[in-house]
């Protein structure tokens, strides 16, 4: 399967079966169909039924086969063949008939015979098609083809008919390269072909293996510049680590014992030994190609647009035709000949072709520069809302702040010690994996202090966390939480009011009867938020929003550095959901940016949700519409301006697609439009906007 038409001949035969298109998948660059049998008494073996009612043959799917590509070759060397052929004896004839110019139209038998075979050649592997298109009444642009070159013959117009069969052949074969050129560009766009991997055996020796053949666990050598096989972790050495592969950062990273590392990525000047984390087909890249190969099924507005499109406009313009044919001969005595001729016009321009294939092509290459640049987009259907945005909302800690909070003060109230304080905050907090709570342990551990053991550790979302030590229960947490623990005097307030206003998030600590104090934080912006906000208003996105748990202080201090326009504080995890909601309704297309991992609810709920840093977290790619792969916020501007880029792109391919229709439609009405200029006009588009498409995967990190 490798054009448009004939993803419309499969659709026929399989949403009926279906019945509805979203459970087909068409992956045109790949020649792949998914099918979604979920939930359905339809069994494989229906669907290879219905496959083969159209002509066409299918085989299960097998992942990194190379079959598929060769004998999507050995298709083409065929169809080169005939095209040769096809085109050689179009000239063949056009001598011959050129030489006996006194029998004009009906040629000589041999020059005849050159055409006839010259048709032939150029038609063969169309009219097996062509014939069943007719016999089930659904025309396609086969039949289409088929038609105008007969009729040309009726017409005596041989010369037409053999240009028509051989230009008709030429342009399926340029299309069928171009669309493999594509498919070898965003290949090597994102086959990073599997590295050895040199394992360290239980005697010590070194063995070379297949990343396939490593069993979770196994110690890899990664030696100087060498590619990395496997996810896994650091063990042994430390190097700078090109990462870019994988998330797209254009710096190597500094990986130490400890660190994670990525399959696909490049190791520096250091002598690295890892222990690997997954499989060869489970890390983090390999699902990174999976998802991009799957993510065009997932199809964008305009290609189903595009679609809906050509369901309507072939048809009427072949009515057009056959009206062309029949009313002025027989209304305005027209002669027949002259209006047959214009209406076979006509039929090769109802050709949907350059309109069809212009669109997936873009999208496919957007898809594969995003994911080079570290955005991993999963589906075409979220490729064009970026460039829709109105408004885009951020959670704060660790989106527009570096998220590693440090102390900045501890307080204890009078009677209570510093120490006391700390060891019981740090106790809970030793259990929870907040942001806060690993400042929290650090410092307690770098002053030494001893750290009790806690027990019935619960945290409240949002707010805090609590637990027991030797039976007696303690807990920390936000300002709101010590209201909510019916704690608060109106010193206390005031102290807190005071730190808060200063920027500070704080954390108060107390027990079920008294307050010991509180610990006053701080994170820092990072230092790209401000440019980034200015970007993303520069873009057009009208409204940037802070969704954050943390006081409205801290928010609107880190508000005021980064230039964010709004500012929503002190929410809980389903304040942010309603925040969102709210966000939504007010500005229709609203992306929510966080780390996925207590945001994810409010992702969801954006019409389009991105997860930011999410090349070590499985969950955040999961839960995201989008994945940023780095840590890198600037990525967000370059994502509109990406699918902008995208949109103006495919809307070009629209534009000039219908317009070089338009225009052959006007010049067959007013009589001026040859066959062989509609069917090369109609090629020539065709290959323009492939090539105006693949344009796209040329999206490098500056040209916005
Ligand atoms: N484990 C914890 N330790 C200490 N304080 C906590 C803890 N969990 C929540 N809090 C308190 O609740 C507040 C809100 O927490 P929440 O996790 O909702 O937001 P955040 O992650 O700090 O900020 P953002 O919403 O911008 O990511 C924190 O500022 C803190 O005061
Ligand atoms: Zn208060």
């Amino acid at each position: 399967m490798d054009c448009a038409e004939e993803v419309a001949l499969l659709k026929r035969e399989l949403v009926p079966l279906l019945g509805s298109d979203e459970r087909l998948g068409f992956d045109v660059l790949r020649g792949k169909l998914s099918v979604d049998l979920s939930q359905t008494s339809v069994r494989s073996a229906d669907i290879m039924t219905a496959i083969q009612r159209t002509g066409l043959r299918a085989e299960g799917w097998n992942e990194g086969a190379s079959e598929t590509s060769d004998r999507i070759s050995k298709e083409q060397r065929q169809r080169a063949i005939f095209t040769a052929v096809s085109g050689t004896m179009g000239l063949a004839g056009f001598i011959l008939a050129s030489l006996w110019p006194t029998i004009a139209n009906t040629a000589s038998p041999i020059a005849i015979t050159c055409y006839l075979l010259s048709i032939l050649a150029g038609l063969y592997p169309v009219l097996p098609k062509a014939w069943r298109s007719a016999v089930t009444r659904r025309p396609d642009m086969n039949l289409l083809m088929s038609v105008a070159v007969l009729g040309a013959i009726a017409l005596g117009e041989w010369f037409e008919g053999a240009t028509v069969a051989f230009l008709f052949s030429l342009s399926l074969l340029l299309e069928s390269w171009s669309i493999g050129r594509a498919r070898r560009a965003i290949a090597t766009l994102l086959d990073l072909s599997p590295p050895i991997a040199h394992v360290r055996l239980a005697s010590g020796d070194v063995q070379d293996m297949r990343p396939d053949e490593v069993t979770i666990g196994s110690i890899l050598v990664i030696r100087p510049g060498e590619k990395i096989p496997l996810d896994g972790r650091v063990t042994k050495g430390a190097s700078d680590v090109d990462q870019s592969a994988v998330t797209g950062e254009s710096l190597p990273v500094n990986k130490q014992s400890g660190d994670e590392l990525f399959a696909g990525t490049v190791n520096g000047d250091g002598l690295l030994e890892m222990e690997s984390t997954t499989a060869a087909d489970n890390t983090t890249l390999a699902r990174i190609i999976r998802m991009v190969g799957d993510a065009h099924s997932k199809r964008a507005p305009s290609e189903k647009w595009v679609e809906k499109f050509a369901a309507i406009y072939t048809p009427i313009v072949m009515l057009l035709a056959i009206l062309m044919f029949l009313i002025p001969p027989l209304a305005f005595a027209g002669a027949w000949s002259d209006w047959l001729y214009r209406s076979l016009v006509l039929l090769v321009i109802a050709c949907p072709c350059a309109l069809v294939i212009s669109t997936p092509v873009s999208v496919v290459a957007a898809l594969a520069a995003a994911a080079r640049n570290g955005v991993l987009i999963k589906g075409g259907v979220h490729i064009e809302t970026p460039a829709r945005l109105k408004a885009i909302a951020m959670d704060k800690t660790g989106t527009l702040t570096q998220g590693t909070p440090t102390i900045v003060d501890v307080v204890p109230f009078p009677g209570h010690e510093r120490v006391d304080l700390l060891s019981r905050a740090a106790a809970l907090e030793i259990n929870s994996n907040h942001p806060l709570a690993r400042a929290i342990v650090e410092e307690a551990n770098h002053g030494k202090i001893a750290i009790p053991a806690v027990e019935h550790f619960q945290t409240t979302q949002g707010m805090g966390a609590s637990g027991s030590i030797d039976g007696k229960t303690y807990w920390l947490g936000s300002h709101r939480y010590l209201v909510h623990r019916k704690l608060e005097t109106p010193e206390i307030h005031d102290q807190l009011e005071a730190a808060q206003q200063a920027g500070r998030t704080v954390v108060v600590v107390g027990d079920e009867t008294q307050v010991y104090g509180f610990i006053t934080l701080a994170d820092v912006i990072r230092k790209e938020s401000r440019q980034v906000i200015q970007q993303l208003h520069a873009t057009g996105v009208e409204h940037v929003v802070m969704l954050t748990g943390d006081n409205a202080g801290t928010a609107n201090a880190i508000a005021d550095q980064a230039g964010i326009d709004e500012v929503h504080a002190e929410l809980l995890p389903a304040d942010k959901v309603a925040a969102m909601e709210m966000l939504v309704q007010r500005y229709d297309q609203v992306a929510m940016i966080g780390d996925g991992v207590n945001d994810a609810p409010a992702l969801a709920r954006a019409s389009l949700g991105i997860a930011m840093g999410a090349a070590g977290s499985d969950a955040a790619i999961e839960t995201a519409d989008i994945a940023l792969m780095s840590d890198d916020l600037s990525k967000l501007p370059w994502l509109i301006h990406h699918s902008q880029r995208t949109l103006r792109i495919i809307r070009q391919n629209i534009t000039f697609a219908l317009g070089i229709k338009i225009l052959f439609v006007i010049l067959t009405f007013s009589g001026h439009a040859s066959l062989w200029a509609a069917i090369a006009a109609d090629m020539g588009a065709s290959l323009l906007v492939i090539a105006n498409g693949l344009r796209l995967l040329r999206a490098d990190h500056n040209n916005c």
